[in-house]
C-alpha cells in the first residue's frame, strides 16, 4: 500500500491537480466558500492531516463531473448525508511536468458568457493528436459519463454507447472508481476486464497503471476459458479467429448470418437451456439403480446413498459429490470390516473392492469435454430425449469436430457451463466485478456462464449494435442480455456523443450506418469541425503512390491506419508499401501488441482502435457491397477516425458511398 502510494505522490509531483471547483456549502457564512483542487489522486498534508487536493473519486469531487452551470444549489452524497451548496467557480488546468499549462474557467458566477458550462476545454483536449495508447479522460469526463462511473456495485450495468462514446474508457474509469470507493470490500487483483484480443488488452494497458489500478486482471474469453478447463492434450481448441477468415470473405460465397449458424446457435439461451437440462437430468439418474452388497449380507442400500449424495453433499457440485460419496463408501467398508473375523478380513476386503468398483463403473465420472461428447456423440437413453431438441446438422457438425478431436469458439460457453455444474468454481475464478467490452460480440450464452462466476451480479457490459460484426455469435439487441437479469440487478444506458471523431467524420459515419435494417442509435458530434472526409478515385495501380502521398501530407500526427477489406489484401499492400519505403506495422488477428506509428489494418480487427488519420482503401462494390456486414464493417473503419478520414476506391465506388 505504501508503495503505491509512493507511486501516485510521485506522479503528483508532476501533475498534482487537474481542476479546481469553488464550493460554498449552504450556511449563511460565506467563509464556508472552499477552493477544492482535484487531482488524479488526493494528496494531504502528512503532519496537519489537511486536504490539499481532493481524489477525482472522492463524493465532492463528483461536483466537478455533474455541475451544468446556472445559479441552481447543487449536491453530493458525502459519507454524512446529502450536502447542498452552490458553485462560483469551474476552473480546468493542465499542468505538465510541474509546468502550468494552460488554465481554462468553465464557468464563473454571476457572469454572462458563463450561464452553462462551456465546451472549450473539452474540445482543446479532443484536438490534441493521440500517442499510441488509450489515455485517462479524468480532467474532462462528462455528466453522463459520470454517472455510469459512479453507479453502485451490485449492479449489471448494460451500455449501447456509439462509436467513441468513450466505452472502454469509461469502463476503466468505472474500475478506478469502485476500488475507490469500495476499496474495503473489492481488491484489484478481483476485478477482470475482457477484451477482444491481446493486442487491444496492450491498447489499453496504459491506462489501467495511470488510474492507480494496474494488477486487475485482463483476459480475452478464449485465453481465460483455457486457463479453468484442462483440455486433453490431444484435442486442439480453436479460437475466435479461426472463425474471421470464414465470415469476413469477400466475393460471392460471403455467408449470410443467420440464426441456425451454428455460432449463433451455440451462444443461445435455447442451447443453454438443453444443456442444463441434460445436466440436470444427468444429476437425476446418475447414481445406479441398485443397493450395494460389499458382501454376502453386508448392504449398503440405495436410499442410503442417495441421502448421502442428494441431502448430505448436496451444497457440493456433482463431481466433488460423487468423490464425497466413494470415501464415504470406502470408510462404511473400512469400518465394517473391523467386525470381521481376521481369518476372512483379508478376502472380503478384496470382494468389497471389487464391488465398489464395479459400481463405479456404473456411476460415470465425466470431465466437461466427456459430457460434451455424450451430449453429441452417443447420448445414453435418459439424455437421449432431450438432445433430440438439437437441430440435426449442428449435432453432425459437432460429432464431426469431437471425432476429429476439435472444439470452436463456440463451444467453450457449453463447456465452461458443465465444467462449472460438476466440478464448482474456484475461488480464484470468483470476480467481485466483471468489465466486458465490445459485448455485442458476446453470446447470451456466455454472459450466463460470466455471471456464475461474479459476485452481486456486479457487472460493466459495453458495446455498441451498430458495431456489431461479429454477429454470428453475439446479439443483435440488448433485450437478449438484458433478460438474463432481474430488473432490480441491471441498469441500462445509452452514449450518444462521440467524442473521438470530428464532426464531419461522424456525419459521414452516420450516413453509413443508416443503411442499416436495424434501427440504431446515431452519434451526435461534440462541436468539433474539421476537414471534410475526402474520398478518391485511385486506379489500383497507383494505390501505394497514393498512399505515400497521403502518409507524407500527414507527416506530423501520432498515428495513421491504412484499413483493408480482408487479411489477405493487407498483407499484400504491407509488402507493396514496404518494397516502396513505407515504414510501416502490419496488424493480424494474432497479434499481441500495439505499437502505434503507422499500421495496415483489416476492417474487422480495427474495432475499438483509433487513429489520427485513417486511409479506407477499396472501398468499391467488390469488397463492400451493400449488406448488412460490409455497413457495419464500413462504419467500425470510418469511426476509427479522429481528425482526417480518407476513403479510396478503384472501379466503382461502393454503393455505401456513391
Ligand atoms: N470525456 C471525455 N473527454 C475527453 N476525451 C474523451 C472523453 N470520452 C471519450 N474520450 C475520448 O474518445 C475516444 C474514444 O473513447 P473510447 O475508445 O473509450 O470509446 P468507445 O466508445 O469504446 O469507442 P469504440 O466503440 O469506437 O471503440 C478516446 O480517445 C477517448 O479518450
Amino acid at each position: 500500500m505504501r508503495l503505491e502510494k509512493l507511486d501516485h505522490l510521485n506522479g503528483s509531483l508532476s501533475a498534482p491537480y487537474f481542476g479546481r471547483i469553488d464550493f460554498e456549502e449552504q450556511f449563511p457564512n460565506i467563509e464556508s466558500l472552499q477552493n477544492i483542487y482535484i487531482g488524479k489522486f488526493g494528496i494531504e498534508d502528512i503532519d496537519s492531516r489537511e486536504i490539499i487536493v481532493v481524489d477525482w473519486r472522492s463524493p465532492i469531487a463528483s461536483l466537478f463531473y455533474s455541475f451544468n452551470g446556472g445559479e441552481e444549489p447543487v449536491s453530493y452524497e458525502s459519507p454524512d448525508g446529502f450536502v447542498e451548496g452552490n458553485i462560483h467557480l469551474k476552473r480546468n488546468i493542465v499542468i505538465r511536468n510541474q509546468t502550468l499549462d494552460r488554465v481554462v474557467d468553465s464557468y464563473v458566477r454571476g457572469q454572462e458568457h458563463f450561464e452553462g458550462v462551456s465546451d472549450e476545454f473539452l474540445i482543446y483536449r479532443l484536438q490534441e493528436n493521440k500517442d499510441d495508447k488509450l489515455k485517462d479522460i479524468v480532467s474532462t469526463i462528462q455528466e453522463e459519463q459520470d454517472k455510469i462511473i459512479r453507479s453502485p456495485k451490485n449492479m449489471a450495468l448494460i451500455i449501447q454507447g456509439v462509436a467513441g462514446s468513450g466505452k472502454t474508457t469509461v469502463a476503466l474509469h468505472r474500475l478506478a472508481y469502485l476500488l475507490y470507493h469500495y476499496r474495503d470490500q473489492i481488491k484489484a487483483e478481483n476485478l477482470i476486464i475482457f477484451a477482444p484480443n491481446k493486442m487491444f488488452l496492450d491498447y489499453i494497458s496504459n491506462v489501467l497503471p495511470e488510474l492507480g489500478i494496474g494488477r486487475v486482471q485482463q483476459y480475452t474469453f478464449y485465453e481465460w476459458a483455457l486457463e479453468i478447463i484442462d483440455f486433453p492434450s490431444k484435442i486442439k481448441v480453436h479460437s475466435i479467429q479461426g472463425q474471421y477468415e470464414k465470415w469476413f470473405k469477400i466475393g460471392d460465397d460471403q455467408l449470410a448470418i443467420t440464426d441456425v449458424s451454428t455460432e449463433r446457435y451455440k451462444g443461445s439461451l435455447q442451447f443453454q437451456q438443453i444443456i442444463l437440462q441434460c445436466l440436470s437430468t444427468y444429476e437425476e439418474h446418475c447414481i445406479p439403480d441398485m443397493d450395494l452388497e460389499l458382501w454376502e449380507g453386508k448392504i449398503l442400500s440405495r436410499e442410503t446413498i442417495h441421502k448421502w449424495f442428494y441431502e448430505e453433499y448436496q451444497i457440493f457440485p456433482l463431481m466433488i459429490r460423487r468423490d464425497h460419496v466413494t470415501k464415504r463408501i470406502t470408510r462404511f467398508k473400512n469400518s465394517e470390516l473391523k467386525y470381521i473375523d481376521k481369518g476372512i478380513q483379508k478376502k472380503l476386503k478384496s470382494q468389497a473392492n471389487k464391488v465398489i468398483r464395479s459400481y463405479f463403473k456404473k456411476w460415470t465420472a465425466f470431465t466437461a469435454v466427456d459430457f460434451y461428447s455424450e451430449i453429441f456423440s452417443k447420448p445414453s437413453s435418459v439424455l437421449s430425449n432431450i438432445t433430440l431438441l438439437i437441430p440435426e446438422i449442428i449435432k453432425q457438425e459437432t460429432k464431426k469436430s469431437l471425432k476429429n478431436k476439435e472444439l470452436h469458439f463456440e463451444d467453450l460457453a457449453a463447456l465452461l457451463y458443465i465444467h462449472n455444474y460438476l466440478y464448482g468454481i474456484k475461488s480464484d475464478f470468483k470476480y467481485d466485478h466483471i468489465v466486458i467490452d465490445e459485448a455485442q460480440d458476446y453470446s447470451p450464452f456466455q454472459v450466463i456462464v460470466l455471471k456464475e462466476h461474479v459476485r452481486n451480479h456486479s457487472f460493466s457490459i459495453l458495446g455498441d449494435l451498430a458495431q456489431g460484426i461479429h454477429s454470428y455469435h453475439g446479439i443483435n439487441d440488448w433485450k437478449e442480455i438484458r433478460q438474463l437479469f432481474s430488473e432490480e440487478e441491471t441498469s441500462y444506458f445509452q452514449l450518444q456523443v462521440s467524442y473521438r471523431s470530428t464532426a464531419e467524420i461522424i456525419q459521414f459515419s452516420n450516413k453509413i450506418i443508416s443503411f442499416s435494417e436495424q434501427s440504431l442509435l446515431l452519434a451526435t458530434p461534440v462541436v468539433r469541425s474539421g476537414q471534410e472526409v475526402s474520398i478518391n478515385h485511385t486506379p489500383k495501380e497507383k494505390l501505394p503512390n497514393k498512399i505515400k502521398n497521403i502518409v507524407e501530407k500527414e507527416k506530423n500526427v501520432h498515428s495513421i491506419a491504412i484499413v483493408g477489406r480482408t487479411d489477405e489484401e493487407c498483407t499484400k499492400l504491407h509488402r507493396l508499401l514496404s518494397e516502396e519505403g513505407l515504414q510501416c506495422h502490419l496488424i493480424t488477428s494474432n497479434l499481441e501488441n500495439y505499437d502505434g506509428g503507422i499500421s495496415i489494418v483489416p476492417a474487422f480487427l480495427a474495432k475499438g482502435l483509433e487513429f489520427d488519420v485513417v486511409i479506407i482503401v477499396d472501398v468499391d462494390e467488390e469488397h463492400y457491397p451493400k449488406n448488412e456486414l460490409n455497413i457495419k464493417l464500413l462504419y467500425v473503419a470510418c469511426t476509427r477516425a479522429l481528425h482526417k478520414l480518407y476513403l479510396l476506391y478503384s472501379n466503382n465506388p461502393s454503393p455505401l458511398i456513391s
